[in-house]
């Protein structure tokens, strides 16, 4: 059972209240010159990860006081909860075990009484002989041709993991080509499509449900084409194969079960790239890497169930976030990869985050009174940095970032890394510092203005700063970092779901708009005008009705 607790009316919320009033008025500058030890005490290293909260708008009190906050509302015997397969997704009924699908350790997990672990292994070894066959080229396709491309076909959680990593990780692929079809819109499939060619690819059918419109309308596209392009029905299991819970759906789609590789109800879908949803993954970096993945993940886990709160990671993340949630009232929250690899990494955990902690419900089933989930965005650094930053030094929001950088580049080339860096380093500062009215006025005096000229433009070059970042440090992204950071921000997830009180592994919230649509498609199937809707939705689909 997941503790009850409203996180407002603990002793630890009370007192923050009080804090905060004292916090408001300080500067994070001064809070560094009164503290010389302020980065070692506020920053923690994890293996090849330096993360480095000093630079928020906390002191030891903060620190102190939400930690126990994360104690009143029992964030470790949660923690314990989940790992030991309770049923904490009490809406669907169902465990919550990602962390099992990455247990390196083997040690049982029981879920009604049976060991997951049997069922994890299993499907692993499968993964890894399947994928062995193919990237060997042993497997052949219907002409007697290797597979040269592979393209993962899913949504959402089947889609957004694999993606990501296999972007992030490309310094570590291999010979295959990957591709990835997400949107109904008939262009992403068509456009992939394209380039291929039906003898050599495999299309990965990826669907926790099988049942999810988008991909099952692109499953059946990719069917046809590949009949189209000379494939015999009998041929469809050297080309496809289906990565799901639903065994049944898969045969019902001709998909043979020798090819389907399993995972379970326990596996939400933002938190399934662990599963056999990751094949893409280990089909374009190879079984072993996808093995190094799981391990940083699993040293994660280890690090979030047994260390103090006050030297664990997704701990110390998950307080922050709330801090700025719900007493400084930030609505969003960015991430900023000093990587060009990661380049999908916010868009990931904007599902990863948003599914699960957007939620106004309880676990009482009642509407809540504070704030939950923010709204996670971001880009990598430099591009963010001449689009949007602007608004994160100058604009009247406040906007808690968390910068990535490695240290270590894959593309070392003349100076490139040192100039991204001096970058990623240079805006921590910038936002932290600012620029006050005398620099900028001295600024300005040095260029030659004259005093009328630099009174009139002192104020817009000048910036607050005092404006909060956490900084990830990491000595390299390989597979076993990127594990540890994907699941640094999964579990930090957890914490912030267990304070608002809210289910963080359900996503009820999709569900209308799916509803809606599988109602209006036989609408738009026919010539008549349509009058069941609002006069908006009406309009808008006589105009289509019109147009198309
Ligand atoms: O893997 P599936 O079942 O196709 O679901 C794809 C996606 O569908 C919905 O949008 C949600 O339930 C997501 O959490 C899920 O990731």
């Amino acid at each position: 059972m997941l503790p009850n607790i409203d996180f407002t009316s603990t002793q630890a919320y009370k007192y923050l209240a009080d804090h905060f009033i004292d916090i408001i008025s300080k500067n994070l500058k001064d809070l560094f010159k009164a503290d010389s030890e302020r980065f070692n005490k506020f920053s923690i290293q994890f293996n090849d990860i330096l993360v480095d909260y000093s630079k928020n708008r906390i002191d030891d009190e903060t620190v102190a006081l939400l930690i126990q906050l994360a104690k009143e509302c029992k964030v470790k015997e949660a923690a314990e909860a989940m790992f030991s397969g309770e049923k904490i997704n009490a809406t669907e009924g169902r465990p919550v075990l990602h962390i099992a699908l990455r247990n390196r350790s083997n040690k049982p997990i029981y879920v009604d009484g049976k060991d997951v672990m049997e069922d994890v292994n299993r499907v692993l070894q499968q993964m890894k002989t399947f994928s062995g066959a193919i990237i060997s080229g042993e497997w052949k396709g219907f002409t007697g041709k290797a597979i040269t491309d592979v393209v993962n076909i899913g949504i959402g959680g089947s889609d957004l993991g694999p993606v990501m990593v296999t972007e992030a990780l490309r310094p570590y692929k291999n010979h295959l080509n990957m591709h990835f079809v997400s949107n109904v819109d008939g262009t992403h499939i068509a456009e992939a499509l394209k380039t291929l060619n039906p003898e050599t690819t495999l299309f990965l059918i990826a669907s926790k449900t099988f049942t999810t419109q988008e991909t099952m309308a692109n499953a059946h596209s990719a069917r046809d084409w590949f009949i189209a392009g000379g494939g015999k029905d009998g041929d469809v299991a050297k080309h496809f194969a289906a990565l799901s819970t639903n065994a049944k759906a898969v045969e019902a789609f001709g998909i043979d079960t020798k090819n389907m590789f399993e995972f379970w109800d326990w596996v939400g879908g933002r938190y399934s790239l662990w599963s056999a949803i990751g094949l893409s993954i280990v089909l374009s970096i190879g079984y072993e890497n996808f093995v190094e993945l799981l391990t940083g993940a699993h040293q994660v886990d280890q690090h979030f169930l047994n260390t103090e709160f006050e030297e664990n990671i997704p701990v110390i993340l998950g307080l922050i976030g709330i801090w700025y949630n719900n007493f400084f009232e930030s609505e969003t929250n960015a991430i900023l990869p000093y990587d060009q690899y990661m380049h999908r990494f916010a868009a990931y955990f904007q599902q990863g985050d948003m599914e699960s902690n957007g939620k106004h419900v309880d676990r009482n089933g009642n509407s809540v009174d504070y704030s939950t989930g923010p709204i996670i965005w971001g880009e990598p650094g430099t591009n963010g940095q001449h689009a949007f930053y602007q608004l994160i030094h100058q604009g009247t929001k406040l906007i808690p970032c968390d910068f990535i950088a490695p240290a270590q580049t894959h593309n070392p080339l003349g100076e490139h890394h040192q100039m991204l860096l001096s970058n990623f380093f240079a805006q921590t500062e910038a936002l932290m510092n600012g620029k006050t009215r005398e620099e900028v006025v001295a600024e300005l005096k040095a260029s030659g203005k004259s005093d009328a000229e630099i009174e009139k433009l002192a104020p817009f070059k000048e910036f607050d700063g005092n404006r909060p970042t956490n900084s990830f440090l990491v000595k390299k992204i390989t597979p076993r970092t990127l594990g540890s950071l994907i699941a640094m921000y999964e579990h930090k997830i957890f914490v912030q779901g267990i304070i608002w009180n809210i289910y963080s592994f359900d996503q009820w919230g999709v569900e209308l708009g799916k509803q809606l649509a599988g109602k209006i498609l036989p609408e738009l199937r026919t010539g008549d005008e349509i009058s069941s809707h609002d006069s908006s939705t009406n309009g808008l689909i006589n105009q289509y009705k019109n147009w198309r």
